[in-house]
């Protein structure tokens, strides 16, 4: 039955490796696409053997076989934004990158997926220059954390001036928005002084509430300090991905490119916030808690 006259369906894909965990990875992805609505879809990168405990096995796939799973969904089902995530080495950035080419595909999220948490590579070291060359031209939007920013810019990072300039340095490689995160900063955070801290309509007294996490946002001319509540868990696992996620989510829905950023804040920070608990390691995020947050009031 055509659906005429109904709503056409928003259609995201990631192009990523995938997570045996479900907390990063192609897995967090869809699920969060879900919540947010969207229709996912996925090109498969590599296998990792994961759990909260780390990675103890990657096996990427030839690159014709990402090329060959982009070109299914393009050629058929339609892509209305896309995501990449981990995408391992050289040879499959450059398939990627001329799928992307031949679709002539605008709405794209370059996550720089580099290292997992634990320190296991999901990226060469060699790769480094065809990301830069081959995949940043054609994003619209690339979320490096601060190693990652380091990399990509080749400066070190300190300070919010040094981020700044690493994100200038970036954006000139050919994003037209840089969103550079700030999980990482664990030393460097401002302490908030009010009594009570309130994010995403949830509040704190300040003795509990601690630090905040700061992204920062680079659009070619203003840059936007994004501040959260830093919460105290090491459940953690897939925060960038998630984020990416729902970031890609909502340019799948048309939404601008800074609301689209703040959307996936607001999803991250719920996720983060109401914690699932699980595994023995660093766990996944709630990938369902935005959604429940909508639906049910504080
Ligand atoms: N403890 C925290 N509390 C609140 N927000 C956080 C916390 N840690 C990370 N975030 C947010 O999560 C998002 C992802 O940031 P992060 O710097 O952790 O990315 P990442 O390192 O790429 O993630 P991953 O570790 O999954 O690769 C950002 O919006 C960041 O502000
Ligand atoms: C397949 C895959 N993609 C990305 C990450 C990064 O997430 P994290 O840094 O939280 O481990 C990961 N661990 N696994």
């Amino acid at each position: 039955m055509k659906r005429e006259g109904l709503p056409r369906i928003p259609k995201a894909l990631t192009i990523a490796g995938s997570d045996s965990g479900g907390g990063a990875g192609i897995q967090a992805d869809l699920k969060t696409f879900q919540e947010l609505d969207v229709y996912g879809m996925s090109a498969i990168t590599a296998i990792t053997v994961q759990n909260t405990l780390g990675v103890s096995g990657v096996y990427p796939l030839p690159p014709a076989a990402a090329a060959e799973q982009i070109r299914a969904v393009g050629s058929d089902l339609g892509v209305d934004a896309l995501k990449t995530g981990m995408l391992f080495d050289a040879e499959i950035i450059r398939a990627v990158a001329a799928e992307i080419r031949r679709f002539g595909w605008k709405r794209v999220v370059v996550d720089p997926v580099m290292i997992a948490k634990g320190g296991e590579t999901l990226l060469r070291r060699e790769a480094v220059a065809a990301l830069r060359e081959e995949l940043l031209p054609l994003a619209q939007v690339v979320t490096p954390n601060l190693p990652e920013a380091e990399v990509l810019s080749g400066l070190p990072i300190r300070t919010m001036q040094e981020r700044r300039e690493a994100a200038k340095r970036i954006r000139a490689m050919g994003p037209e928005l840089v969103v550079i995160k700030g999980g990482h900063d664990e030393g460097n955070t401002r302490v908030s002084e009010s009594e009570n801290v309130s994010v995403s309509g949830k509040s704190w007294p300040s003795s509990q509430a601690g630090v905040e996490v700061v992204d920062l946002v680079y659009d070619g001319s203003h840059f936007t300090e994004l501040a959260g509540l830093r919460v105290q868990t090491v459940h953690t696992h897939g925060t960038g991905c998630t984020f990416s996620a729902a970031l890609t989510a909502a340019l799948a829905k048309g939404a601008a490119l800074q609301e689209a950023v703040r959307t996936a804040r607001a999803f991250i920070q719920a996720a983060i916030e109401d914690s699932l608990e699980l595994g023995r390691g660093h766990g996944p995020t709630n990938h369902w808690a935005y959604r429940r947050r909508q639906e049910v009031p504080l």
